[in-house]
């Protein structure tokens, strides 16, 4: 066979002589992608095909929403994937409107998910509401795994939420608990308190000082926008679960509501941004004499940090959403619960105080968080809270890169997993009387809510795990430990202990149905 290039034609192409007849030329290609067909369809025969995992029967369009919606009403829906679990297995799929998703109930059902194919799973699905409110979703909880989300993570963790930075935050914190023990103190003894209201109001303080500063008066504007956003965000929206469908999110007005929520937020974030920028230009004036003066580091919150690492006003918008929707409420929420469940069993509620008691009686009388460690048993409450109440009842969701085979059950590629923590620490394979309030379980257990204990995952696990958590425990700790210390609490209007109504809500962020209101007598006034 013999073949010679003849030349240069236009450009960079070269002509071919060849002595292969042309027909020939023609069949070859035909026999390749033949040859190539008839291949990939035998792999695909003796490839077994793996079903997907069982779930209850669908509906065309709507999937299976309708057993959500028929059986859930009042019923919040952490509790309803349970119950469905329970029939259908701890690898669950439901298809809610366009969307498939697959439900995560037990321990190692989440390890397969988030350890063993934790990469596969690192990424969030696209959530238009998230898309409207995070400015494209360029925060950190929705943003798609991929250099973006690696960036902003890091800066995340290595900057804003470290121990340092979170240690350097102890005296604002401590200052707003402080505040808090006043305002309960200052009522007459045996005074009721709503203390929901007043663990979601100092832990809104908590968030705004850390994050803004000394900024005032965002009580009033930013924080009901924020209380609105949570509750748009909370739950399955219409939008989300038919994500193609633009229409049915302009009829429907979600669309329309949450740009509102969004334009309002925006022009308060802006204006706190500008704010920063002025105050940092006209602080690096100054600096040059004072830095010469003192040496010393000023005082900086999370925006300066945020603005220190990135330019992009609208990312340092994002990552305060963040901070707010994702750190805001989570703490406080779990104080509510520990007391809910202390109340409810006076024999730990004793114990539990005097632990406390006898630790800061010999420490002058004040809650020192350098002893937050040697406090067994409050630690062992504290777990014993989020086995029975994780704030975040339902992860974000998460969802897959490809498909993947994982016991036995295809799970395809874009396939949305939520991870239902309140039904894994609820498990009765690993938790011997699940539904009962006992601490004691944890305190010769090496059993923690870090990730890498999967029947105790209230922060998840994996690439995706919570940052906040430090920040979210040593609030949590903070809170609870002045609680005990400080007041003795009793159950209003002849309220017995065990008739006490446990009810949870429903949203992102599961707190009491009802608010929890408690009597306090002053044990050691703040
Ligand atoms: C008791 C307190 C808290 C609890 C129980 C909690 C729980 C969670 C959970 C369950 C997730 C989802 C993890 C996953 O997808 O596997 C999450 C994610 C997240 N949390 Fe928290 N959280 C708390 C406090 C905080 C605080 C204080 C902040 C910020 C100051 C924060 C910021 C975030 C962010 C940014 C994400 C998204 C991470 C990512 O997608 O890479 N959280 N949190």
């Amino acid at each position: 066979m013999e073949e010679e290039a003849v030349g240069l034609g236009h450009g960079d192409e070269i002509l071919w002589k060849s002595n292969i007849p042309p027909l020939l030329l023609l069949l070859i290609p035909i026999l390749f992608s033949t040859i190539f067909i008839l291949r990939s369809h035998l792999k695909k025969k003796n490839k077994p095909t793996f079903p997907l995992p069982p779930g209850p029967w669908k509906l065309p369009i709507i999937g299976n929403i309708h057993q959500l919606a028929a059986f859930s009403a009042g019923v919040p829906i952490h509790r309803r994937f349970a119950d469905l679990a329970e029939q259908y297995g701890p690898i669950m799929h439901l298809k809610l409107g366009e969307t498939s998703n697959v439900i995560i109930s037990s321990p190692e059902s989440a390890r397969e998910f988030l350890r063993t194919h934790d990469q596969n799973f690192a990424a969030r699905p696209y959530l238009p509401s998230a898309d409207i409110i995070f400015y494209g979703s360029k925060d950190i909880a929705f943003c798609s795994e991929g250099d973006y989300w690696r960036q902003m993570r890091k800066i995340l963790t290595m900057e804003l939420l470290t121990d340092k930075r979170v240690k350097s935050f102890r005296p604002i914190l401590e200052a707003e608990a402080s505040k808090l023990m006043n305002l309960i103190g200052s009522e007459p003894a045996g005074g009721v308190v709503n203390l929901s209201r007043l663990l979601v109001s100092v832990g809104n303080a908590m968030t705004s000082r850390t994050a803004f500063g000394k900024i005032r008066g965002l009580e009033g504007s930013f924080l009901p926008v924020i209380h609105r956003i949570l509750q748009a965000l909370g739950g399955f929206s219409v939008g989300d679960i038919f994500p193609s469908n633009r229409l049915l999110r302009l009829i429907s007005g979600t669309e329309r509501h949450l740009k509102k929520l969004h334009q309002e937020a925006d022009v308060i974030l802006q204006g706190i941004i500008d704010e920063h920028v002025s105050r940092r230009r006209n602080r690096e004036t100054e600096h040059l004499d004072k830095a010469v003066a003192t040496g010393g580091e000023e005082e900086e919150d999370l925006v300066d940090v945020l603005l220190a690492c990135t330019d992009n006003h609208l990312e340092v918008k994002a990552v305060i959403l963040d901070i707010f929707l994702a750190g805001g409420d989570t703490s406080p929420v779990t104080v509510e619960w520990a007391m809910s469940e202390l109340m409810k069993n006076p024999e730990k509620m004793n114990k539990v105080q005097r632990e406390v008691r006898e630790m800061f009686d010999k420490r002058g009388k004040v809650v020192d968080d350098a002893c937050f460690n040697e406090l067994h048993y409050l630690k062992s409450v504290v777990k014993e809270t989020f086995r029975l109440h994780p704030p975040v009842p339902l992860s974000i969701p998460r969802e897959g890169r490809e498909t993947v085979v994982i016991n036995g059950c295809q799970i395809p590629a874009k396939t949305r997993i939520i991870v239902n923590s309140w039904a894994i620490g609820r498990n009765s394979s690993h938790w011997t009387q699940p539904d009962q309030f006992i601490p004691e379980r944890f305190l010769n257990s090496s059993i923690d809510y870090k990730g890498n204990d999967f029947q105790l995952i209230p922060f998840g696990a994996g690439r995706r795990m919570c940052p906040g958590m430090n920040y979210g425990i040593f609030v949590v700790y903070l809170l609870l430990a002045n609680l005990l210390y400080h007041f003795d609490w009793k159950l209003p209007n002849q309220i017995k202990p065990q008739d006490l109504d446990m009810s949870e809500d429903s949203g992102g962020t599961v707190p009491r149905k009802n608010n929890l209101y408690l009597n306090s007598i002053p044990y050691h006034a703040p």
